[in-house]
C-alpha cells in the first residue's frame, strides 16, 4: 500500500492507525542508552470504543485504511486474542493467589493489536541502531507471532542477549512491567530487543493485553512497600509522551 494513502489514518493520540518507520524512540529504556528512532513501521488496532472519550485515556474508534477484508480479519484475530489473553490473565493471577475480583481490573482492558514491518538493518549497522531497542513491554501479558526470519532476543540474568529462535506453532508470551508490580516481582518482566540483521524483511505481529487505564497497580499479594501504587493511565501517558511525536502535549 503507498505511503501516502498509509498515512491517511495516521497514529494519532489516541494511538490507533499507521504507525510510519521511525516514529518512536525508546528514551526511557532502562538497558540501553537510546537515541536512534526504532526502525519499523506499523499498524495499530487498540480497543473499539464509539467514541475518543476527553475522561478515559487512549479511548476512541479505530481507524481503518482501505483495504478490502483488512477490518475484519483484523477484528475477528483480536476477538480470539482479547478471550485467550482474559483466560491468561485469569490464570496468571490464581497463580498469585490474588482474588477473581482482581479481573475487574481488566473489564474492559486496554488492548494493542499491533502488525509490525522491520526492514533489513543496514550492513554497517551503528551499535544503537535497532528494530525495536531494548525495553519492557509496560502492560500485563503480551502474545507475540512472529514469522521465521528471527532478530529477537531477551537479556539474560547474566547480561547477555539470548537469542529467541522463531517458532511457527507458538507465542512467545511477555510479562509486562504492570504484572512484574502486581506480582511484587516475582513474574519478571522481561527486557527484549530486535535487531533485524538477516537481509530480509521481517513481520511480526504482537497482542499486548493489559488493565484498563483506571486500574491502580500495586502488589495483589503480600509486602506492598517496593511497588507504590500507579495508575496505569498515568504512567502509560508518561510512556507514551516520552517516545512518540504524536503524544507530545503540543501536538496534541
Ligand atoms: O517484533 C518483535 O519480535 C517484538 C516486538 C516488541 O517487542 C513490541 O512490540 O513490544
Ligand atoms: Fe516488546
Amino acid at each position: 500500500m503507498p505511503e501516502d494513502v498509509k498515512r491517511k489514518v495516521e497514529v494519532d493520540y489516541t494511538h490507533r492507525g499507521y504507525i510510519p518507520m521511525a516514529a518512536s524512540t525508546d528514551v526511557n529504556s532502562d538497558f540501553a542508552k537510546v537515541t536512534k528512532p526504532n526502525q519499523s513501521s506499523s499498524f495499530m488496532m487498540m480497543r473499539e470504543d464509539a467514541v475518543a472519550s476527553p475522561d478515559i485515556y487512549l479511548s476512541g474508534p479505530n481507524k481503518w485504511p482501505e483495504l478490502v477484508g483488512f477490518r475484519e480479519t483484523l477484528e475477528r484475530y483480536n476477538n480470539e486474542m482479547c478471550v485467550l489473553g482474559a483466560r491468561m490473565m485469569r490464570i496468571a493471577l490464581r497463580s498469585l493467589g490474588a482474588s477473581e475480583a482482581t479481573m475487574e481490573m481488566f473489564m474492559p482492558a486496554t488492548t494493542w493489536l499491533r502488525l509490525l514491518h522491520y526492514p533489513p538493518a543496514p550492513a554497517q549497522r551503528p551499535d544503537d541502531l535497532y528494530g525495536s531497542a531494548p525495553h519492557t513491554d509496560f502492560g500485563a501479558l503480551t502474545f507475540l507471532a512472529t514469522d521465521d526470519v528471527g532478530g529477537l532476543r531477551v537479556l539474560a540474568a547474566d547480561g547477555s542477549w539470548i537469542d529467541v529462535p522463531p517458532r511457527a506453532d507458538a507465542f512467545v508470551v511477555n510479562v509486562g512491567d504492570m504484572l512484574h508490580r502486581m506480582s511484587g516481582g516475582v513474574l519478571r518482566s522481561t527486557p527484549h530487543r530486535v535487531i533485524n540483521e538477516t537481509g530480509r524483511e521481517r513481520y511480526s505481529c504482537p497482542f499486548f493485553f493489559d488493565p484498563h487505564v483506571s486500574a491502580c497497580i500495586e502488589p495483589l499479594v503480600g509486602e506492598k512497600t517496593t511497588f507504590p501504587p500507579l495508575n496505569f493511565g498515568t504512567f502509560l501517558r508518561g510512556e507514551l509522551e516520552a517516545s512518540y511525536e504524536a503524544h507530545k502535549p503540543d501536538t496534541i
